[in-house]
Formats: structure tokens, C-alpha cells, sequence
């Protein structure tokens, strides 16, 4: 479960959320809409524990939360393969089921072939399914999403979308995803939340 409880955030005088209120439970999947600024990446680094607030309270209590950027953030001097190994790694992964579990997530975003390839000789695509590969292969049981599908193309949009939703459903992990595009959401989530002037303003169920 993740509470946030009238959350304030200030960048100097610049106030980004203003009384924040959110609960994101097990197995929901919730998007967010909002303009450019509003805060919504600052929610989602807030709710993985890379930021803190100024007052109020975030209490995130999932136990594996991942959160995949708009760029890929891959290491560059490690192979695709390599980057997917030092995450399971990390993650606490029994070292026997680390290359299965790899080549299995490399299989599903479409990239086995670029397995041993380096991130730069990527497209911006691919080191994109190589980054959320990385994200859904440590099974989180909260994914957060922010914008990561605006470098690829429409139909790998709704690939990679139904990808992440059918994990979640399948394992009941909860997942937020900024979006710009709201259409991309449908499918995806249950409700969005849209955010401006530094709170949720709006909490709509969302449509397939
Ligand atoms: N580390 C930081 N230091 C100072 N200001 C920041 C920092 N991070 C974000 N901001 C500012 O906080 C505001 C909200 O940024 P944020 O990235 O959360 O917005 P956003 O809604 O995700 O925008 P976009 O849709 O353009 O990605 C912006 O004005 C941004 O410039």
C-alpha cells in the first residue's frame, strides 16, 4: 500500500504539490494526466523513495517498487544482458535463476537478439524495452511508469502497455504510468488521476 497523506513539495520557492492526497492498494492500476510541470514525475520519484516531502506523509509499505524513467538510464559499458544481470543481482535473485529469468524478459520485450549488444547500439526504442525488461523482470509489486513508452511507435506502445498490465494483473502488482497521451491508458489502468496546480484534481474511471 502506498499513503500519501496532504503531501507539500517546494523546488525554492516554487511549490510543486500542494496537499497531496493518495492511496494506491495491491493489484490497482491507476494513470496520470496533467500539463507539462504539474508535478507528476515529482509524485512518482516522491512514492519511490528518491525524494522526500517537505511536510506530510509518504509511506510506501510494497516491497519491491520500480520505477522506469522516460529515458532508458541503461550502464553503458555493460551489455543489454549484463544491465539485466546486475539488477536481478541486486535484487536479491538467486544467482541460478538469473539467466533464465533474463533471456525469459529479453524474450518478451523483443529484444533476444540484442542480448549481448551495447546500450549505445541501441535505437531509442529498444533501450527502452531493455529498461522496462529490467523493471518487470524483478517482479515488482509496484511499477511506476513515468512516460516510458514516448520513443516508440504506436504499435509497440500497446504491445508494451498490455505487457505491463497483464503482469500486473497476473502477479497483483499495483502500477501507476504518467502519460501524456490518454488514449494510451485506456487498456492499461482502471482509473487516471489528474494532477495540476499542485494536487489530484480530478480521479476518473478510466475506459477501455
Ligand atoms: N530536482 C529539481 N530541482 C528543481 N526543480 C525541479 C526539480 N525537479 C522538478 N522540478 C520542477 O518541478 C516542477 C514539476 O516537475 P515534474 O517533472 O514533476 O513535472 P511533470 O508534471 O512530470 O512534467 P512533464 O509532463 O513535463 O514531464 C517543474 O517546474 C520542474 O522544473
Amino acid at each position: 500500500m502506498l499513503e500519501m497523506r496532504d503531501l507539500h513539495l517546494s523546488f525554492g520557492p516554487r511549490t510543486v504539490l500542494d496537499g497531496i492526497h493518495l492511496d494506491v492498494r495491491p493489484g490497482e492500476r491507476i494513470g496520470v494526466i496533467g500539463p507539462s510541470g504539474a508535478g507528476k514525475s515529482t509524485l512518482l520519484r516522491l512514492a519511490a523513495g528518491l525524494l522526500r516531502p517537505d511536510s506530510g506523509t509518504c509511506r510506501n509499505s510494497f516491497l519491491r517498487t520500480r520505477l522506469v524513467f522516460q529515458d532508458p538510464r541503461l550502464l553503458p559499458w555493460r551489455s543489454v544482458a549484463a544491465n539485466l544481470d546486475i539488477a536481478l543481482r541486486a535484487g536479491g535473485v538467486p544467482a541460478g535463476e538469473i539467466a533464465a529469468r533474463r533471456d525469459r524478459w529479453l524474450a518478451r520485450v523483443g529484444l533476444s537478439d540484442a542480448a549481448h549488444a551495447w546500450p549505445g547500439e541501441l535505437s531509442g526504442g529498444m533501450a527502452q524495452r531493455a529498461a522496462l525488461a529490467r523493471a518487470l523482470a524483478l517482479e515488482p509489486d509496484l511499477l511506476l511508469l513515468d512516460e516510458p513508452f514516448s520513443a516508440l511507435d504506436p504499435a509497440m506502445r500497446a504491445d508494451l502497455g498490455k505487457l505491463c498490465a497483464d503482469q500486473a494483473r497476473a502477479t497483483g502488482a499495483a502500477l501507476v504510468c504518467i502519460s501524456h497521451q490518454p488514449w494510451e491508458l485506456a487498456g492499461l489502468v482502471d482509473r487516471i488521476l489528474h494532477v495540476a496546480g499542485g494536487q489530484v484534481r480530478v480521479q476518473a474511471a478510466a475506459h477501455a
